[in-house]
């Protein structure tokens, strides 16, 4: 089986335990995850073993029924308040992706508007709600895909960074979109793809995931794309991001922002693919968004069977940076490609 024939995040058969594809040990191993309690759930986030801000907001809303369903109480107020408590919980397990606080809000606003019924009921609409969360998902790449497709011509290299592909949302992923449309389309792309220090999704995961489907892959450590940039490989740049302030700034991996200066000095189109559900209207610039800080073993330690920097040496280890809106060509939404003036197209989206 193809790695992409699998779901990112499902249910298992019986709505009991959250699926997963365990992606801390792609390329090398496939290992499927069954995660039955809120820790378990809570891990696998913080460790990165589902990742990506639209799949950590699947997850969440999985995990958060989950939740619910254990709740064994026919008090609605007590079913609501052990509710809150779990969601809290797993709100918690990473801060930069607004996808998580997002999904789980819609989970929470079932709960209120289920006050006054039963709370089998209730629970029942939450499997609803989490589903519906899923599918808008693959729907909303899917579009992201056809709009993106239209910025690019058939031939073009196209530079990627992390993985913003179908591991780390429902299906197709939101910068992978357009590229998997138009290898299905005959456009022949060059894609390239660096590898993403320091936990490589770009070279364990987006290069796996494309490669796997067809597509031309060239991976490259992240220092390497303004060489690439230089001698004219890349017509486009498209990546993923975790949060969209109101202003248009945007978060996304660590290393991001290096590329969207680049390719600035270059000539070359920088594009965000953005879910709607990554706009987060109460972060009005990028500086209100909270960057994680990771451990320092992720770059001192992780890959090499010695240590990679002495012992005791400090270390710098946001897991994002923030590109200005002044360095992105078009935000990629399924509700449309927004231009700067940001703010202005932004405010359009959610009347
Ligand atoms: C469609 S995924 C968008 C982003 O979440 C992605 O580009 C990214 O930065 C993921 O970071 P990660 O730390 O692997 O969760």
């Amino acid at each position: 089986m193809n790695i992409l024939d699998y779901d990112t995040v499902a249910l298992d058969d019986s709505d009991s335990a959250l699926v997963i594809i365990d992606q801390t040990k792609l390329p090398n191993q496939l290992e499927i995850l069954h995660l039955h309690t809120q820790k378990e759930i809570w891990d696998a986030i913080y460790l990165l073993q589902v990742r990506g801000a639209p799949a950590i907001g699947v997850a969440a809303g999985y995990g958060v029924y989950l939740a619910a369903k254990g709740i064994d109480t026919e008090d609605y107020a007590f079913f609501e308040q052990e509710f809150v408590k779990a969601s809290d919980y797993l709100n918690s397990s990473r801060p930069t992706a607004v996808n998580l606080s997002w999904a789980l809000k819609r989970m929470k606003d079932v709960v209120i508007a289920g006050r006054g019924g039963s709370v089998a009921d209730a629970k029942q609409k939450l499997l609803a709600e989490a589903k519906a969360i899923q599918q808008e998902d693959i729907d909303t790449c899917r579009r992201i895909g056809e709009l993106g497709l239209s910025l690019v011509k058939p031939g073009d290299g196209i530079l990627t960074h992390c993985n913003a592909g179908q591991l780390a949302t429902s299906r197709y992923g939101t910068a992978t979109a357009p590229m998997y449309l138009g290898h299905k389309q005959g456009y022949h792309f060059k894609i390239y793809c660096d590898e993403t220090r320091p936990l490589l999704q770009g070279a364990r995961l987006t290069s796996y995931e494309l490669s796997s489907a067809g597509l031309d892959v060239t991976v490259l450590c992240d220092g390497m794309a303004a060489s690439l940039m230089k001698q004219g490989k890349i017509q486009a740049v498209f990546t993923g991001c975790d949060r969209v302030a109101a202003n248009g700034d945007a978060a996304n991996k660590i290393g991001t922002m290096p590329l969207a200066i680049a390719a600035k000095y270059f000539g070359i189109p920088f594009y965000i693919c953005a879910p709607s559900s990554t706009i987060d209207m109460s972060s009005k610039t990028g500086r209100d968004i909270k960057i994680e800080q990771r451990p320092a073993e992720e770059v001192t330690e992780m890959w090499y069977k010695e240590r990679m920097a002495p012992k005791d040496v400090k270390v710098f280890n946001p897991a994002f940076d923030v590109t200005d809106a002044e360095l992105i060509t078009a935000i990629i939404t399924e509700k449309g490609i927004l231009r700067a003036p940001y703010t202005e197209f932004i405010k359009a989206i959610f009347k």
